[in-house]
């Protein structure tokens, strides 16, 4: 017995460091193996994207804007919000609608380990990474120094215990002590260079995060990207949530994954490499060890990749049930006082509630599904590989014929024993990592996929590439023209050099495509101040919207002034050529004023900022709250440098005020008054309107309060049926919302309005 067990011994020796080799560079092979035949197909396209589910309700198209050439340009409004105006418009108004069904410009796939992941993660690394002197570059040699270094220190620890347990056999107290000493000494760097990868990595995902969000930063304001991907554009929903939580998760999982394969790759390569020393000092069989691993893990690899879930569509669809869930909270967040005046709180609750289930469903399926897919996974890892591992130890010692004595002596072969069970245990680890990380990768395929395809929309909408649902019905005035089955805006955008503002033919036309008036033409300039009314929905604002460059000119031509490119005129707001001056050409002034973060000063001044305690922006400021009788409130909420939530701590009609005092702050050229004022009292509001004539401020003005009517000029008159009327403003006769004069739509209306308009013409169609 103690000679078979001796035999066995010495057989061990020489076949554990070979099978340590064998298994190493087995593994190595398999995993690249598995890994080289993972899902290179590119999958079907699915439905799990909401941004598509809204596609399938009408037929998605595509809005598509050239590029800006000669004297026209996609961006008109010259006022303090467009891009387009400030020069930097790459935008014209040639638009195609394309049908999306047919073009998708994102496409669709299962987000998973294949090409198309492959490819936006390249595309994602060239921003994340802009090259090789960058600052991510740095964080990265650092950690992968680290792990290099990681890698090191185990094979250094895993050689030191085979030491310890040798000198232990030898009983050789002195150099165990001092190989303690040594192994308490390591610690100190060891432990110092797992925390620094740790540290790393999430600087390295800080660094990641930090590029792509000011790139998708960069194109979110750009062309006023904002406006149109909530207001133009169908394809993605919840932006805000992409450009938070998806973009932060996604770089933590790269940053992570760099890690978890990059650390198994080096711990590979350095066992491998150090087995091999110990298997050539012991002249083991490289061969039978290696193919053995090589076979069963290509087979438990298959079997893992074929049982797999869809881990990257699975982690897509969470974030956007996620992304659906904030969206909710957010709402009622917003409209919490109408919320709570109409009582409607059941209904939020079961609006909530759903958004929940859905998630929770989703999330009980995503554990479900992992629950059997990790148990696989153990068992081919922990027993399939344990077992297989058990095999090829014994099989070169129960097969052996004769012993084969070598001289090592008996502490010798322990040492080689748990250096090489170490090392084999690492290898194994590292490999299981490995094959781990293939959840990781799919997932992370998830969240590629919502941050590629975002940064995608945002480039297109930025160049004045659309994609919505839109509805064309044919119209008695004006038809939508249409390209290879493509309906493209035929419209001109001209500059003026005088600040007039002129409109030939123009039709309303919705982002939906729906006609809703056709062929209006008027001429405005300073002084020219224009009133604009008719019945809800026929138009009203959605002309302001075509004429700040937010909607494109489907037809007709629309002249507005040139905007002055020079830095000055850039930062505030846009100035046309010859006019260079501070004011801005448009300032839009809505129904429900947009109250922004910071003091009750930075609200009088928006968009631009007082510097603090600039004393000259601050008596203007006062002044002008006088002016609109906001002072008594400002004095109330702690004065102008008091920082509150405005939009909770002023009531409607003190906003409303505020939005005036904005006016008169920025004194614009035009100021697009829409129902601005119908919660201010008429008594202050007559004041405003008198203050801006006085101020040289034109007014085009949405309103349905008689009393103001007299400070216009002329009136821009729709019925709502399609018509409309441009005519001098006879301040003695009414003005009706109805006008019975209008004759119904012809077929021939587009050519009436032909006409050149003059302030003495009177049209009517
Ligand atoms: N983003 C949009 N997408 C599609 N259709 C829109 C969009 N915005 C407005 N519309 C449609 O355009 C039409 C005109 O809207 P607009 O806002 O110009 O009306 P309005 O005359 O200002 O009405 P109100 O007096 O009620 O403010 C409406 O039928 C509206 O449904």
């Amino acid at each position: 017995m103690p000679a078979i067990l001796t035999k066995i011994r010495e057989q061990a020796s020489r076949v554990q460091p070979s099978i340590a080799l064998g298994v190493g560079v087995g593994v190595a092979l398999a995993a690249c193996a598995v890994y080289g035949t993972r899902d290179k197909k590119h999958a079907p396209p699915c439905n799990n994207n909401n941004n598509y589910k809204v596609a399938k309700n009408g037929k998605l198209h595509n809005v598509d804007n050239g590029t800006a050439n000669g004297d026209t340009c996609g961006g008109r409004c010259g006022a303090e919000q467009c891009a387009l105006c400030r020069g930097d418009a790459d935008t014209d108004n040639k638009q195609n609608i394309e049908d999306a069904d047919e073009t998708q410009s994102v496409e669709e796939h299962i987000p998973g380990l294949n090409l198309e992941f492959i490819r936006q993660l390249i595309s994602l690394a060239r921003i994340m990474v802009p090259g090789v002197r960058s600052h991510e570059v740095a964080i990265l040699s650092a950690h992968t120094l680290c792990l290099f270094t990681r890698t090191f220190l185990s094979i250094y620890v895993a050689s030191l215990e085979g030491s310890i347990v040798k000198h232990i056999v030898q009983k050789d107290m002195r150099r165990f002590a001092m190989l303690l000493l040594q192994w308490f000494g390591i610690a100190i760097p060891a432990t110092f260079i797992n925390s620094m990868i740790r540290y790393l990595e999430s600087r390295l995902a800080l660094a990641f995060r930090t590029r792509l969000v000011n790139h998708a930063y960069d194109l979110y304001f750009k062309n006023q990207t904002y406006y149109r991907v909530a207001n133009l554009d169908a394809r993605i929903e919840n932006a805000d949530h992409r450009l938070t939580e998806d973009v932060s998760v996604f770089t933590q999982s790269v940053a992570h994954l760099y890690s978890s394969l990059t650390k198994p790759c080096f711990d590979l390569l350095l066992i491998v490499l150090t087995l091999a020393t110990y298997s050539n000092k012991m002249k083991g069989n490289i061969f039978i060890g290696p193919s053995i691993a090589t076979v069963v893990i290509c087979l438990t690899g298959q079997l893992l990749r074929l049982l797999s879930p869809k881990f990257g569509a699975l982690a897509g669809e969470e974030a956007r049930m996620k992304a659906n869930l904030r969206h909710v909270h957010a709402r009622l967040i917003a409209h919490a006082e109408e919320v709570a005046f109409y009582g409607g709180h059941k209904v939020e609750l079961s609006q909530l509630q759903a958004a929940y289930k859905e998630l929770v469903a989703q999330m009980t399926s995503v554990f479900n599904k992992k629950l059997w897919y990790v148990m696989l996974e153990q068992f081919c890892m922990k027993y399939v590989w344990s077992g297989t591992g058990m095999v090829m130890l014994a099989l070169p010692i129960l097969t052996a014929t004769h012993s084969q004595r070598d001289g090592s002596s008996i502490s010798d072969r322990a040492e080689y024993m748990t250096t090489s069970r170490n090392l084999l245990n690492s290898a194994a680890d590292a490999i299981e990592r490995l094959m781990s990380s293939y959840k990781e990768i799919v997932t992370l395929a998830g969240y590629a996929t919502r941050v590629s395809d975002m940064l995608v929309v945002f480039g297109e909408v930025a160049r004045g590439r659309c994609v919505r649902a839109v509805h064309v019905q044919p119209h008695a005035a004006f038809q939508v023209t249409f390209r290879d089955n493509t309906p493209v805006p035929d419209g001109k955008i001209i500059y003026t050099s005088d600040l007039s503002i002129k409109l030939r033919n123009v039709p309303i036309v919705t982002p939906a495509c729906d006609v809703v008036a056709a062929g209006v033409s008027l001429d405005i300039a300073p002084g020219t101040h224009l009133l604009i009314v008719g019945p809800n929905g026929c138009g009203k604002s959605s002309l302001f919207r075509i004429v700040s460059g937010l909607w494109p000119v489907w037809g007709g031509e629309l002249h507005v002034p040139r905007p002055c490119a020079c830095a000055h005129c850039a930062d505030d707001g846009g100035a046309p050529a010859g006019y260079c001056t501070s004011r801005p050409i448009m300032f839009y002034i809505p129904q429900r004023p947009y109250m922004s973060q910071g003091s009750l000063i930075d609200q009088v001044t928006y968009p631009s900022r007082a510097a603090a305690g600039d004393a000259a922006a601050a008596r203007r400021a006062a002044h002008i709250l006088r002016l609109v009788r906001l002072d008594a409130a400002a004095a109330r909420h702690g004065g102008l440098w008091a920082v509150r939530d405005w939009r909770a701590t002023l009531s409607g009609g003190e906003k409303q005020r505020m939005a005036m005092a904005r006016m008169f702050y920025h004194r614009p050229v035009y100021a697009l008054l829409d129902e601005c004022t119908s919660a201010v009292s008429m008594e202050t509001e007559v004041v405003m309107y008198e203050e801006a004539v006085k101020e040289g401020i034109t007014l085009l003005s949405i309103t349905h309060r008689p009393s103001v009517w007299k400070y216009h000029t002329h009136v821009l008159e729709f019925d709502g049926c399609g018509n409309w009327s441009y005519r001098p403003l006879d301040k003695d006769t009414h003005v009706t919302t109805a006008l019975p004069s209008i004759a119904p739509p012809t077929n021939n209306n587009n050519n009436n309005n032909n006409n050149t308009t003059d302030d003495q013409q009177q049209q009517q169609h």
